[in-house]
């Protein structure tokens, strides 16, 4: 099942196209509703929707397109023709992990030039801040992957089972060179293909973001990161819901 929304403009005159892909294939285990977090309504609106407007009012980015769990396209088609998206140029299925969801959002831009855009984004990050989308296309304009990142505040720890079963400590590594990664995540289209035609190829492909994919398979490709807010949470487990109610109201108070 597959919606097509609105029409592909021209290229922009000078600059490469920028195509915003809101990941939104997932079910949602973590939270555990009744339906994909990404429907459920956050300070008047569905996750999913904060996502896309975000995308669709941000000056640098030309189009987005959509990639959703199969049998909810339908209350995506709504939400976009309702909320007058007219930037959503396509509305598809998305895969069975979020790899292959981003795998499918490049699928859908195979038509278009090496040289083009695409920021990768979880539908389920609300937050994301128009500075942060501005600042990953702009580092684009140097780097063929682009990463947003925070410090980690706590100290992170390897751990491992212990003989008995319990967990240990194997490894803490040091804290002031950790980051941890939140999207948008952007790429040079030839960059991110290439990366992704050697993941899908490798049978022992693990992956929890697209930078990781960049880094483990063109370890020679530079991934920058760039300053993310704390803010950009991901709504993952029940007990973010409430925090980004509340960051949004805080936000659409302030606007
Ligand atoms: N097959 C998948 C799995 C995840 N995602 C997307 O990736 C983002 C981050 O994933 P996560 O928070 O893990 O969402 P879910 O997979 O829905 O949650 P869970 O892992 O708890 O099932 C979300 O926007 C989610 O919809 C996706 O597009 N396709
Ligand atoms: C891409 C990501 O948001 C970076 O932190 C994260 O790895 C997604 O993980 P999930 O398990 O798919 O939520």
């Amino acid at each position: 099942m597959e919606g097509h929304v609105g029409p592909t403009g021209p290229q922009p005159a000078g600059r490469p196209r920028v195509t915003a892909a809101v990941l939104a294939g997932g079910v949602g285990v973590r939270m555990g509703a009744p339906g994909p977090k990404q429907l459920m309504r956050l300070a008047g609106r569905t996750i999913i929707e904060h996502s896309i407007a975000a995308f669709c009012a941000a000056p640098e980015v030309d189009e987005v397109v959509v990639l959703m769990v199969a049998d909810r396209i339908t209350e995506v088609e709504q939400i976009v023709a309702s909320g007058g998206y007219t930037k959503v140029a396509r509305i598809a299925a998305g895969g069975t992990d979020r790899t292959g969801t981003s795998a499918a959002a490049l699928r859908l831009l195979q038509d278009r030039p090496g040289t083009d855009l695409v920021l990768l984004h979880d539908a389920v990050r609300p937050l994301v801040a128009p500075a942060t989308i501005a600042a990953c296309v702009k580092a684009l304009g140097r780097f063929g992957a682009v990463g947003v990142a925070v410090p980690s505040s706590d100290t992170v720890v390897e751990a491992e089972f212990g003989p008995d079963g319990a967990e240990v400590i194997r490894h803490v590594p040091p804290r002031a060179s950790l980051r941890r990664m939140q999207t948008p995540q952007g790429f040079r289209l030839d960059v991110i293909r290439s990366a992704y035609a050697l993941a899908l190829a490798d049978p022992a492909l693990v992956a929890t973001d697209d930078c990781g994919v960049v880094l483990r398979y063109l370890p020679r490709e530079p991934v920058r990161l760039i300053a993310g807010e704390e803010s950009n949470i991901k709504v993952t487990h029940p007990g973010d819901v409430a925090v980004a109610e509340s960051l949004l109201r805080e936000r659409e108070g302030a606007s």
